[in-house]
């Protein structure tokens, strides 16, 4: 299936000359929830205003659905929502106008049953003749999704949805990304909260200084990446890990008490039996095991400080 939004060597310099996109190939497929991670700075809101027409691009091209976001921009335009990170709001406006003029700017017609549907989704049917101002900051974000919704994009971008959000409304938002996947929106959200990505997204994305580092499925990075720690703690303290040990890779921490075994998700054979019958037979005797798997979080720091690591050198 042809991707819907496809971007292809897409480059951006700001005015004062600095690439903030180096370069970006990436596509998105029809319905999945793809999560854009990436520190500060990385190029996470200029990928995405580029894509929504707000930054002009210096390079490199992208379609939405077919449409090419210069030349068929506003087709384009009308296939996307955009729920930025910051609250821009009119305060003085009813909830409801707000949304219904939104909708009308995308020269969509008048369709009150969808922005009911839309306002009923979000928890803020109660709140449709409340001004913005009355509204708490949760409350706005909830609008802010409701007026990218109101035009039915396919295509939702979620710049950072979570940022100052508790966690009520955290999974609020999580349930609403989940329905509308079901109903065939494709989604990309960037986040800083990474289980945000562990628990929704179908494919991560790590962008880094302007570059796209990885793009792959969510399961299958966690289990090619993802490593589990054996922790082994011990009866007497050791006072440094014996000779015959030295190939297991070990670290001794908690003051000699505690040994811990790093081993490959995926690997055939984890090492961890061979490692119990050599300490039985180096007379080290266990008194507790305890495993750890690593976090989606884990992988992506360690991706972006090899990243790091790289260019410094
Ligand atoms: N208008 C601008 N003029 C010059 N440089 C800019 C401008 N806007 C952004 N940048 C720079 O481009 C780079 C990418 O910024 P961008 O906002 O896309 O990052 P981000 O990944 O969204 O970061 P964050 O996670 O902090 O929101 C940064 O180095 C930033 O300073």
């Amino acid at each position: 299936m042809a991707p819907i939004l496809s971007i292809r060597d897409l480059r951006k310099s700001y005015d004062n000359g600095f690439e903030a996109l180096k370069g970006v190939s990436l596509d998105i497929k029809a319905g999945e929830i793809l999560a854009l991670l990436g520190p500060n700075g990385a190029g996470k809101t200029t990928l995405i205003s580029a894509v929504c027409g707000i930054a002009r691009i210096t390079g490199g091209s992208a379609t939405v659905a077919g449409h090419d976001i210069e030349r068929d921009w506003r087709a384009a335009r009308t296939l996307i929502g955009l729920v930025p990170q910051e609250i821009n709001l009119e305060p003085f406006e009813k909830v409801w106008n707000t949304v219904r003029f939104s909708r009308g700017l995308f020269g969509m017609p008048r369709n009150d049953a969808h922005i009911e549907r839309v306002l009923r989704q979000l928890s803020l049917w109660d709140k449709k003749d409340s001004k913005v101002t009355e509204l708490s900051g949760g409350m706005k974000r909830r609008v802010l999704i409701a007026k990218a919704l109101s035009h039915e994009p396919r295509v939702l971008f979620l710049d950072e949805p979570s940022a100052g959000v508790d966690v009520e409304l955290r999974r609020d938002m999580w349930r609403v990304v989940g329905e509308l996947r079901q109903a065939g929106v494709t989604i990309i959200l960037t986040t800083h909260y990474i289980e945000e990505a562990e628990a929704i997204a179908d494919r991560v994305a790590v962008i880094s200084k302007g570059r796209i580092l990885l793009v792959e499925d969510k399961d299958s990075l966690m289990r090619r990446m993802g490593q589990k720690v054996l922790h082994v703690d011990l009866q007497q303290p050791l006072a440094a890990i014996p000779p015959g040990l030295d190939h297991f890779g070990l670290t001794l921490d908690e003051g000699g008490r505690r040994l811990t075994y790093s081993y490959d998700t995926k690997a055939e054979r984890t090492g961890i039996a061979t490692l119990l019958a050599a300490l039985a037979e180096g007379g080290i005797a266990v008194a507790d095991l305890d495993t750890e798997a690593s976090s989606l979080e884990d992988i992506f720091v360690g991706l972006v400080h090899g990243d790091e690591r790289e260019a410094a050198q």
